[in-house]
């Protein structure tokens, strides 16, 4: 399947290699021409997902709530592209980094908060076209389950899961199917495990039923 590179989210010739790119302000090191800003995909699973053409929905400018947003790799590319972005991450430390990413971006919102509980975010998130999920925790389908409010009608849950941070011993083809399993209230569209770039994580495209 090749999916449709969202508005904003271009390849991009860098020192002679194509590479996905959007336009911002750097962040990690990422090599850059002019405005453009190449988007390391061994560093990111959603630019892992794009470069290989999942068919994520996306088209540019949507409102985003991105839920583990870490000192903000992924979720800054996100927030060239999209329109408001919500960045949930509960680790005080690489929220400071965050911060910073945020102050080139107008349109990113920095919540330090625990994406188990989504009321202490209720108040401030408007419903959202997309919701991009890499907590990397125990607990992944719930995490998608409780911020599936959040979700407007043709929205996109866009979620990584890492088999090894559900359980270390398991068979990470069983923990896949026990977050299918444990899914709740979405339809799934599409799945694509993103080896070797990133070992054991599964990508998962689907959409909210209500
Ligand atoms: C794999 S890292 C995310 C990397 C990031 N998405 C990127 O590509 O730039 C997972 C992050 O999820 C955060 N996290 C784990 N559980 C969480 C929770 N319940 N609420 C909010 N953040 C959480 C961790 O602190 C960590 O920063």
């Amino acid at each position: 399947m090749t999916g449709t590179l969202p508005t904003g989210v271009e390849r991009r010739r860098f020192d002679s290699n194509e590479r996905l790119a959007t336009r911002g302000q750097p962040v990690y090191g990422e090599p850059t021409d002019g405005d453009w800003r190449a988007w390391d995909i061994r560093r990111s699973k959603l630019g892992a997902m794009l470069d290989r053409g999942m068919e994520t929905g996306l088209s540019g400018d949507e409102t985003v709530l991105y839920l583990g947003a870490a000192a903000g790799t992924t979720v800054s590319h996100v927030a060239d592209f999209a329109g408001p972005t919500y960045a949930v991450e509960f680790a005080a430390r690489p929220v400071r980094d965050l911060l910073t990413v945020a102050d080139s971006r107008p349109n990113l919102f920095v919540l330090l908060k625990d994406a188990r509980k989504p009321e202490a975010y209720a108040h401030v998130v408007e419903p959202v076209d997309v919701i991009v999920q890499d907590v990397a925790t125990r607990g992944q389908a719930r995490v998608a389950n409780e911020n599936r409010r959040f979700l407007k009608q043709n929205g996109r849950l866009l979620a990584v899961v890492k088999a090894r941070s559900e359980d270390v011993t398991a068979d990470p083809t069983d923990v896949f199917e026990t977050f299918r399993s444990q899914l709740e209230g979405y339809e799934i569209l599409d799945t694509e495990r993103l080896d070797p770039l990133h070992d054991d994580h599964l990508a998962v495209v689907a959409r909210p039923t209500w």
